[in-house]
């Protein structure tokens, strides 16, 4: 897959995100921080990735800051982003399966190294769900204003 990632700074799994997601075979764009782009800070990096998944650059996105909160906040300004703050590989799976989420928001503080290799492992392996209610909850999400 084409997943563009964004950081902040270089803290904490900042330094590694891009790298893990390479590892599993997935081509990486990259902004903020983890790129030569003049604006690194949260909001424009995070949009950046965001713009790359809305616009179809990419297939997904990864955006990080110090919390995640910044990060989400701003993919999920930009239409047709659905972003998720992930702390665990639970919250992954169900972001996936349940949201059909196309963009994980990462806290570069909470999550460490094997925690990130959980939340990707689940991350990818979900599948959207086919129940008519939950899909109709993510159309109805797409047509808020
Ligand atoms: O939501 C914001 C993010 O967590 C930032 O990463 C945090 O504010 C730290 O950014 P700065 O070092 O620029 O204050």
């Amino acid at each position: 897959m084409k997943i563009s990632v964004s950081a902040d700074m270089l803290d904490g799994i900042g330094a590694d995100i891009a790298e893990e997601l390479r590892k599993r075979g997935h081509e990486v764009l990259v902004h903020g921080a983890l790129s030569d782009d003049e604006s690194n800070d949260w909001a424009r990096a995070s949009e950046a990735a965001a713009r790359d998944v809305a616009e179809g650059r990419a297939d997904q996105g990864v955006v990080c800051c110090w919390t995640g909160t910044g990060a989400s906040i701003a993919a999920n300004k930009v239409a047709g982003v659905r972003a998720a703050l992930c702390t665990d590989a639970y919250t992954a799976q169900g972001a996936r399966r349940w949201n059909d989420a196309n963009v994980l928001a990462l806290s570069l503080r909470m999550t460490s190294l094997p925690l990130l290799d959980e939340i990707l492992d689940a991350w990818f392996a979900a599948d959207v769900t086919d129940d008519e209610d939950d899909l109709a909850s993510i159309d109805h999400v797409a047509k808020i204003r």
